[in-house]
């Protein structure tokens, strides 16, 4: 079996080169390679196949810029592997996955084409396929490849914002700050991704604060399609956005709109398991009334006096509290540099707050945020 260091990175690069001018046309052509050679594998993939041509174009990225290290790339794959248990993928579709790469790499490096770089990209296609195979393989003896979640409580906040309530068909284990793939019977196949709003509890309950985008076709059957007794597919866990479980400093959230999901678990886990902390949760919305889950969010401060909530409307001239982007309102409070800061909203607004917390001083070892790509 080929191992993780016979892998050429210096040549996997020189291919990744030549083809990412192509990027996108040349993953349209995989996919329709692929799908001429096995129509029967059509059926595992939604009928948009945009967001799918994305995460292929990612995962090349990183499986490329990780080559040169075994162990990135062993975690790297070995969590696609466990994440595509829930496609339905077989060991059998890996052969015709390297038949229909192998064929697109031909296509588009033309003439620059080598023996040597077909033979380092065979290596590192069946070296990948193996950690994934074996990855899934293992985590079949833990879970399942998808839990089935039914919805217990629908509450529609807002004309855009839900919080749905929902009960895995058995216990789904997450940490606080995680999330999870969500299907909806609406849109068979297309899988989004949505941060659990709540710490394990006992109840096993999963708590999601959803807002429809324009174009979001499982957010807007999330708010709108969606009532209690409604069934879901849940993916595993994953995320590294997590508590510190070393660090007994003080904790700041900083929440961008529905960007409040995970760090509501988070302000709830780090005040568990450390009643001698304080934690700060500055809530960021546009309007007023775009500030879903304060009542909540007051109801849970008023029993835990060392939690702390601060709303933030940034377009709103007549609210009376803190008003801006709640990235550019930092400096407005305490010194922040002895803390623990989670920071979870719109990309914009995510790398905004980063920005000037490193700016005020803030260790950027101490800042927690999941990637915008998910
Ligand atoms: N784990 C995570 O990081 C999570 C991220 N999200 C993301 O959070 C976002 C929530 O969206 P909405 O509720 O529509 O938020 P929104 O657009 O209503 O904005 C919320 C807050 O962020 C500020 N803001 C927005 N864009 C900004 C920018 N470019 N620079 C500085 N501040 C900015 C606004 O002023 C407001 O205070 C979505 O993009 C969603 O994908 C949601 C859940 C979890």
């Amino acid at each position: 079996m080929e191992t993780v260091e016979s892998l050429k990175p210096g040549v996997i690069k020189e291919i990744y080169a030549l083809i990412e001018p192509h990027a996108e046309k040349s993953i349209a052509y995989f996919y329709g390679r692929l799908f001429a050679e096995n129509p029967r594998l059509r059926t595992f993939f939604p009928s948009s196949m945009a967001a799918q041509r994305r995460r292929m174009s990612d995962a090349l990225s990183q499986i490329t810029a990780s080559s040169d290290n075994p162990e990135t790339f062993t975690r790297l794959l070995s969590r696609l592997g466990r994440e595509h248990r829930k496609f339905g993928i077989a060991p059998a579709h890996y052969d015709a996955m390297g038949r229909a790469t192998l064929a697109t790499l031909r296509a588009y490096a033309g003439e620059s084409w080598t023996a040597e770089m077909e033979a380092a990209w065979t290596t590192m296609f069946d070296t990948a396929a193996a950690i994934m195979i074996q990855a899934a393989e293992d985590d079949a003896a833990q879970a399942p490849p998808w839990w089935v979640g039914e919805v217990v409580e629908h509450d529609r906040r807002t004309p855009d914002i839900a919080v749905l309530t929902v009960r895995p068909n058995e216990p789904l284990p997450y940490r606080a700050g995680q999330y999870v793939s969500v299907q909806t019977a609406r849109w068979p196949r297309v899988w989004r991704t949505y941060s659990i709003a709540n710490a394990p509890a006992e109840d096993g309950l999963l708590r999601f604060h959803v807002r429809a985008l324009p174009a979001g076709w499982v957010s807007g059957a999330l708010v709108r399609h969606t009532r209690a007794g409604d069934a879901l597919l849940l993916g595993r866990a994953s995320g590294g956005m997590v508590l510190d479980a070393e660090s007994g400093r003080d904790v700041l959230c900083v929440a961008g709109g529905t960007g409040l999901g995970p760090l509501k678990a988070l302000a709830e886990e780090a005040l568990r398991t450390r009643e001698d902390r304080d934690v700060h949760l500055l809530f960021g919305a546009r309007t007023p009334a775009d500030l879903y889950d304060l009542r909540a969010l007051r109801a849970l401060a008023e029993a835990r006096p060392r939690f702390h909530v601060v709303p933030v409307v940034s377009e709103g001239p007549a609210f009376g509290g803190v008003r801006g982007p709640v990235s550019d309102v930092l400096d407005r409070f305490q010194d922040w540099t002895g803390h623990d800061v989670y920071v979870a909203g719109p990309p914009g607004m995510v790398s905004r707050t980063v920005m000037n917390l490193q700016e005020l001083g803030v260790p950027t070892e101490r800042i927690h945020y999941d990637p915008a790509d998910r």
